[in-house]
């Protein structure tokens, strides 16, 4: 009978639950002994790993659909039974697997060691992107000093991968057609549940875009008065190389010279963290006590001693941060080559807000140790972060003596922090509408780069500094291009992380609607218990529920909606639009005179 049936089901899913995370702790371990120490030899271990398992998971995939699991009353049961229902990349002949990760670890091993000349001395060409292109975009502002490696970085690491992308396009592809899907971009769409995905990508976008007008025309003013008009036009896009960061994703890097009080105390704290002789390691250890404040998980001892926290010197290894869950409830490390900066310093909490996240829901089932959706994974430690760079927080931990929070402090401090989350929104959301219309078919080789340029042009309001061919590959030089890393989950986090943050705010009574002494913009929840247990029974969900069933848990709403974002930053909106009436700024842009079509 039925019962019977569904209790043997149960049994043989939680084998192939405990099965699964042996085989995702040995993919993982070898993933990590290649990204840690590229060489040709743990490439192809790597590689052969990588096969292996997947033979195993074709194997247990022909099992687990030999089972009636439609009919069984068990919502848990049915939903790990859905997900061990989809192969992925696995189900490609091992020939085309193999070429597949060929081609993808081709392009990852091409950007991680690139390498450039100096400007000021072309003998001297060994400069990475991490940490010095990193450093010369975040403090030179010599446009032709930009120009120089804004060109050299895009021919090293973009236009070099335009093969091995166009063949992993293909390959990616026709997985997705043996997962029943038409292509990749159906493929990550699905990863979200929601039938609608795109068109709720586009509300957001039309929700954000007014401010982000404003934004753009006021930075674009600041910019035209540094670097005067022949370098900044009035009514253009803005040339993406002067904005402090290769990719023009947030523009934090020119805060000093364009921000609304430049007279207000300058807030440094890229300077104040170098003058206290911060380490890398203060840095985790200052973000581990954050969350612990709340209540949450501390890093157990294994990260301590496994993690990669700096650039090692006798090794090239991939810079990108990322975080790592080795699904053996206690294996748990983060790899990044921090600086000591304000960047790196966002970019610690946001490591360890996976970890945590990991650390949450570790007791799950092994298929159901993900985010509620990816964006829910990128949310976490930018949402700890929101409460770390309020003036509030800096003051507490030393990184700013006190100043009283005026309207104009206040503006200066919506200013910095709208040019890293409001700017990064039409960035994100290009990057994958490029790629669905790649995988669509809708770009083609031949146009991959006009298209590309096209919507940066439209949505993000950037052109490239000089003109673009087909020769050209620019997309790829942006990591996640270049890795096979999904994008859209960091729009959806830019989103998400302002409606988590309004939520733990009111919950840590650290923000109440309409009182001026509790405004959203200086909350810090810091040692807030409340708000930590709030955080952590979403977290320990994991995806075991749809992600409105997670987001309904904190925040009582179960839709993504700009609303949280728009509300935080609603005073520096209505700044903007007086300060660009009053300069006279042309608001948006007219077409790039720049050729990349
Ligand atoms: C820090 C990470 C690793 Se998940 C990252 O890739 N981020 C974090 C914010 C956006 C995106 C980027 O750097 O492009
Ligand atoms: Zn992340």
């Amino acid at each position: 009978d039925l019962e019977a049936l569904e209790q043997e089901g149960r049994e043989y899913i939680m084998h192939l639950d405990k099965m699964a995370g042996l085989r995702k702790n040995r993919a993982s371990l070898a993933e990590w002994a290649y990204t840690s120490n590229i060489t040709k030899e743990n490439e192809e271990n790597r590689i052969q790993v990588q096969l292996e398992i997947s033979q195993q998971e074709k194997q247990a995939w022909e099992e687990t659909k030999m089972y009636r699991w439609q009919d069984f009353q068990d919502f848990s049961l049915r939903r790990m039974f859905k997900k061990y229902s989809q192969l992925g990349v696995a189900a490609l002949p091992n020939d085309k697997y193999k070429q597949l990760m060929l081609s993808i670890s081709g392009m990852e091993s091409n950007y991680a060691t690139a390498k450039i000349c100096s400007y000021k001395n072309s003998s001297k060409c060994d400069l990475s992107l991490e940490p010095d292109l990193t450093e010369i975009f975040s403090k030179s502002q010599d446009p032709e000093e930009l120009k120089y490696y804004w060109v050299q970085w895009h021919k090293a690491a973009g236009a070099r991968a335009k093969q091995n992308f166009t063949e992993y396009v293909q390959l990616d592809n026709e997985a997705a057609k043996l997962n029943n899907f038409d292509d990749v971009a159906e493929w990550w769409q699905s990863e979200y549940e929601v039938p609608d995905f795109e068109k709720q990508l586009a509300k957001i976008w039309e929700d954000v875009k007014p401010l982000y007008q404003q934004l753009h025309a006021y930075v674009r003013k600041r910019l035209r008065d540094k670097y005067g008009e022949e370098v900044v036009s009035t009514k253009g896009p803005i040339p993406a190389h002067l904005l402090g960061n290769m990719w023009a994703q947030t523009w934090n890097n020119i805060e000093s010279f364009t921000r609304p009080y430049p007279d207000k105390k300058e807030v440094d704290i890229t300077q104040a963290m170098q003058n206290q002789n911060y380490t890398p390691l203060k840095m985790f250890r200052m973000s581990d006590e954050f969350f612990r404040s709340l209540n949450l998980t501390a890093m157990p001892e294994k990260f301590w001693k496994n993690s990669i926290i700096e650039k090692p010197t006798d090794r090239e290894i991939v810079c990108h941060a990322s975080a790592w869950d080795f699904y053996d409830g206690e294996d748990f490390r983060i790899k990044q080559c921090t600086t000591i900066d304000y960047e790196y310093f966002q970019t610690t909490h946001h490591e360890m807000g996976h970890v945590q996240y990991f650390l949450q829901y570790k007791d799950q089932p092994v298929v159901f140790r993900d985010g509620a959706n990816p964006g829910f994974h990128e949310a976490v430690g930018d949402t700890i972060a929101l409460s770390v760079s309020s003036p509030k927080h800096l003051r507490r931990v030393g990184l700013t003596s006190g100043d009283a929070e005026d309207e104009q402090t206040e503006i200066n401090q919506l200013y910095k922090m709208g040019i890293d989350k409001i700017v990064f929104l039409p960035f994100a959301y290009t990057l994958d509408l490029f790629r669905y219309g790649v995988f669509r078919g809708k770009t083609t080789p031949d146009d991959y780069n006009c298209h590309y340029w096209r919507l940066r042009e439209e949505l993000q309001g950037v052109e490239p500094p000089v003109n673009r061919t087909e020769e050209d590959f620019d997309a790829a030089a942006k990591y996640h291009v270049s890795a096979d890393v999904e994008y859209a989950r960091y729009y959806v986090s830019f989103i998400v992380q302002f409606q988590f943050h309004r939520a733990l705010c009111q919950i840590a009574g650290e923000y109440v609607p309409e009182d001026l002494t509790k405004k959203l913009v200086d909350c810090d929840i810091y040692q807030s218990v409340a708000a930590g247990n709030a955080l952590s029974n979403m977290l320990k969900m994991g995806s075991s529920r749809p992600w409105p069933d997670a987001m309904e848990a904190l925040t009582g709403q179960r839709a993504m909606r700009a609303d949280g974002l728009l509300e935080y930053f609603r005073p520096l909106h209505e700044w903007l639009q007086a300060e660009n009436q009053r300069t006279g700024e042309h608001i948006g842009w007219e077409s790039s005179k720049i050729q990349y079509c």
